[in-house]
């Protein structure tokens, strides 16, 4: 029997070698090629990646739109590759809430902000209605919006009203597939602080996929993927430096997956030109790799490494944190043409 301790413990995400093979045609298109993911409860998590990486695969399988090929997907507590026609029901109307990028997908156009968040509310026969779209209502800012239609709000106005309608029935999780796509800069700010705020307040946990840059201010954590799988993930904390001043320091790490399988940043690839086989060598705090052919890599005899000439790009038992920038960081002393990805760097 689970006990509540280790329920408060469980993930409200963990996806397991996730798989989705679209065929069209006869032709296959691997969308997602065995992505792991794990998100706490209460997180706040920001999904980027290149288009046609497989992001928006990903939110329609953890929303119950799509089913998985292959491996596992786990949304608080229920399994969405097993689940029943009517388990799923009720996963979309009590257990996950969702935002999109069209508005027109989001609110009913000939209601009111006050009466689209009312919809989901009737529809689980929920009661104290009213009282649940004023604390809405009030919770987004969108007071002022109560009587008003989509088409007289402004474009963050009916985010943040899509927002609440996503958040009337009480979900656990939040999923929001590009939600400032369409809004400047200055109201994507405002909309990625109402999801924030969402779930500093209701303790949901919040995925959102985005292609917005400014998404590193809003969120702690901001995972990357690459051909379908999660490739390196930035994680960021406040800190206060010798002076006693405040510091944001954003670190970056590879993801390993459970079989041992991390992908390098495009800018290590390339600036070794490494190509379809690489040499490794394990040391004692890290784990070396060598472009193949290079002549000076690991001993396969004796096992020892030589990275004179070489780069190193692991990191140790953290793997690869970075700094703040895409890539890169300090160079150790003493080994010469080395790229260290380890150590803080401070965005802010
Ligand atoms: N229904 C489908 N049928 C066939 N191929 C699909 C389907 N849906 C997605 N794909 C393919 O799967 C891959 C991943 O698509 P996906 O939409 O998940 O990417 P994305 O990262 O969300 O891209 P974008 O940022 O452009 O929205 C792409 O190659 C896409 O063409």
């Amino acid at each position: 029997m689970t006990t509540t301790t280790e329920q408060a413990r469980e993930p409200d995400i963990l996806c397991h070698g996730l798989v989705r093979i679209f065929s069209t045609e006869g032709v296959e298109v691997q969308a997602l090629q065995g992505l792991d993911l794990r998100v706490e409860r209460g997180d706040v998590v920001a999904i980027v990646g290149a288009s046609g990486s497989g992001k928006s695969t990903l939110l329609s399988i953890l929303s119950g739109l799509d089913r998985p090929t292959g491996g596992s997907a786990v949304v608080a507590g229920t399994d969405i590759g097993t689940m029943s026609r009517a388990d799923r029901v009720r996963y979309q109307r009590h257990t996950v809430g969702f935002v999109w990028q069209q508005t027109s997908r989001n609110l009913l156009p000939y209601l009111t902000a006050a009466e689209n968040i009312a919809v989901p509310l009737v529809l689980s026969g929920a009661e104290a209605r009213a009282e649940r779209v004023d604390e809405l209502l009030s919770l987004l800012g969108i007071e002022h919006c109560r009587d008003r239609r989509p088409e007289q709000m402004s474009g963050g106005e009916q985010q943040r009203t899509a927002i609440a309608v996503a958040l009337a029935n009480s979900p656990r999780v939040l999923l929001a597939d590009e939600p400032t796509g369409e809004l400047d800069d200055a109201t994507s700010a405002e909309v990625l602080e109402a999801l924030r705020g969402a779930s500093e307040r209701l303790g949901v946990t919040v995925l959102v996929v985005t292609h917005d840059p400014t998404v590193s201010e809003h969120v702690r954590r901001t995972v990357q993927i690459r051909d379908g799988r999660t490739a390196t993930e930035v994680l960021r904390r406040t800190e206060r430096d010798d002076s006693g001043a405040e510091v944001h320091v954003a670190e970056e790490f590879a993801v390993l997956d459970r079989t041992g399988r991390l992908q390098l940043p495009e800018e290590f690839v390339s600036a070794l030109a490494l190509r379809e086989r690489v040499r490794l060598a394990l040391e004692t705090d890290h784990v070396g790799v060598w472009p193949d052919g290079a002549g000076r890599g690991p001993s396969v005899a004796d096992g020892v490494a030589d990275p004179g000439g070489n780069a190193d790009v692991a990191g140790t038992a953290d793997t690869m944190a970075g700094s703040a920038g895409p890539v890169g960081g300090a160079a150790r002393s003493g080994r010469p043409r080395r790229r260290d990805l380890r150590g803080s760097g401070t965005d802010g």
